[in-house]
């Protein structure tokens, strides 16, 4: 006869539906209790406002994840029109007013129901410095104009203040050590270098220094479980723009009515006014006596001469400490890598010079070609170029190499240690996000606990162990079945 399949057995067939039913429904359970929610973001928001021109920028995270590991990234940014705040000296209330459009175009980024809740910074940095150096009731004005105007928006305001050129400094390299995974990571940081229109910066972690030399040179932090002592410093006066005013207060101090400068394209000619050129502290003291109101500034586009009166900016004679970098500062031996942002890509990209595998040499022949083409040449050849920024290439790109190499000591070897960049995996690299996490608390000291597996790893043991238990029930209940028990009796 036959011999029946034991597994059609009608007891067989239960035990299988039921315990196929009981694995999916507890791997079900089980898969579904533990997926991560779906994601909801929140936002910050920060106002830079710089000396040239004020930058918004909206952050955004995973709402869940705030205190620890969601990723902070920059959702948009707007560039306010017209000059930087300590540019409305004069009438304080329109600086307040000249944020408006950019306020506006936040409400429209973030969504409507998150607005009370988003913070709300400004940060000045040098222009503001130099305008409470100047005039302080002044630049108490400009500030109550931009907190009247920041506290009508539908966000969560929380002030608006002078950063500290240290603190500048320090944001900016947990910005980018933060963009680049390496805090949470334990990894070597990368130092960072910020130059702006009023002040420039430079932070970096050395293994020479432990905050002992010059105290006032560190900031320390402790990040991810990790100890920072990190060197940071900002030089008022050393952005591009009062370096260049410093250079024409050099050139201009018999005020003559010409001034050939080397640091500008041949055929270059503007008339300029000695009452704007020296209408700033870095160089105000300095004004020429008796000086006609105007002079034609001309150029003759020679790099070595221009080179020659840009390291007159600084001054190296004097040092109280194991080194210095110049004007008597002390600096720690250089230890990169470092991200160069804000002007030196501005001014890097626009000259084809952000490839640092290039030796200086063959960057200074490019930079001696560039500052000698006629002025007529370059003007042509970038038509769409603002011709304010056009006419300081040549300022700037020198002026650069020489805050780098003769300021901050860097060599022909470690030059290439550097990248200029603008952003970092989609964000810009700059003080502001920096400003934000810290703030906000979003970096945590120590490192976050981190579940012992990841959610692909639970599932998958979830569901082995549930098919080893069924496999185990089948097995148990084995001498029930029907094919079994006959077998049992035949014996
Ligand atoms: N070529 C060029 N220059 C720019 C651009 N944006 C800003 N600059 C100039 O680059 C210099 C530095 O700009 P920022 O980094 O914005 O300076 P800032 O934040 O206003 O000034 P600080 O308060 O000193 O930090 C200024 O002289 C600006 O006029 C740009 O898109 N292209
Ligand atoms: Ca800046």
């Amino acid at each position: 006869m036959k011999e029946k399949n034991p597994w059609h057995t009608p007891v067989t067939i239960i035990i299988t539906v039921i315990g196929v039913i009981a694995i999916v429904a507890l791997v079900t359970v089980a898969v579904l209790q533990n997926m991560p929610l779906l994601q909801k973001y929140k936002y910050g928001i920060v106002l830079d406002a710089g000396s040239s021109h004020t930058s918004l920028y909206i952050y955004e995270w995973p709402a869940e994840k705030d205190n620890n590991t969601g990723r902070v990234e920059q959702k948009h940014s707007c560039t306010v029109d017209g000059p930087g705040i300590s540019s409305y000296a004069s009438a304080p209330p329109k600086a307040g007013e000249s944020l408006r459009a950019c306020m506006r175009e936040a409400e429209e980024w973030v969504p409507k129901k998150r607005h009370h809740e988003t913070p709300l910074y400004l940060g000045a940095t040098a222009g503001m410095r130099l305008l409470d150096m100047e005039n302080k009731v002044v630049s108490d004005k400009v500030f109550e104009a931009v907190k009247g105007a920041l506290e009508k928006s539908p966000f969560s305001y929380q002030g608006a203040r002078l950063l500290k050129g240290q603190e500048e400094g320090a944001f900016g390299w947990v910005t980018v050590n933060y963009l680049d995974d390496r805090l949470k990571q334990g990894l070597e940081t990368t130092g960072a270098l910020d130059l702006g229109g009023a002040s420039t910066q430079i932070s970096f972690v050395s293994d020479n220094y432990d905050g002992s030399e010059s105290p006032s040179n560190s900031v320390t932090f402790r990040l991810y479980g990790n100890d920072y002592t990190l060197y940071t410093h900002s030089f008022l006066c050393y952005g591009k723009d009062q370096a260049q005013r410093i250079r024409l207060a050099e050139h201009t101090q018999s005020g003559p009515k010409i001034v050939a400068d080397p640091c500008s394209h041949p055929g270059y000619s503007e008339t300029k006014k000695y009452s704007v050129l020296y209408d700033s502290p870095c160089v105000s003291d300095r004004k020429p006596q008796g000086a006609p109101e105007t002079f034609d500034h001309t150029g003759t586009g020679n790099f070595q001469e221009c080179q020659e009166v840009v390291k007159k900016v600084f001054n190296f004679t004097k040092c109280k400490y194991s080194q210095c970098s110049f004007n008597g500062v002390f600096q720690p031996i250089l230890q990169g890598p470092f991200g160069a942002f804000s002007a030196y890509y501005f001014v890097m990209d626009f000259l084809n010079l952000t490839d640092t595998s290039i030796t200086l040499e063959d960057v200074k022949e490019k930079l001696k070609l560039y500052c000698a083409t006629p002025w007529s040449q370059i003007v042509q050849q970038h038509p769409k170029t603002k011709p304010k920024y056009l006419a300081e290439y040549c300022f700037s790109g020198t002026y650069i190499l020489t805050l780098l190499i003769d300021g901050y000591n860097f060599t022909s070897v470690s030059y290439s240690d550097i990248r200029f960049i603008k952003k970092i995996k989609g964000s810009d690299a700059g003080w502001t996000l920096g400003y934000m996490l810290n703030l906000t608390n979003m970096i945590p000291a120590e490192a976050p606990d981190t579940p012992p597996l990841p959610y692909a790893g639970y599932v998958s043991i979830v569901t082995i162990i549930a098919v080893l238990i069924f496999i185990l029930f089948l097995v148990s209940v084995r001498p029930l079945w029907p094919h079994c028990s006959k077998q049992q009796q035949i014996v």
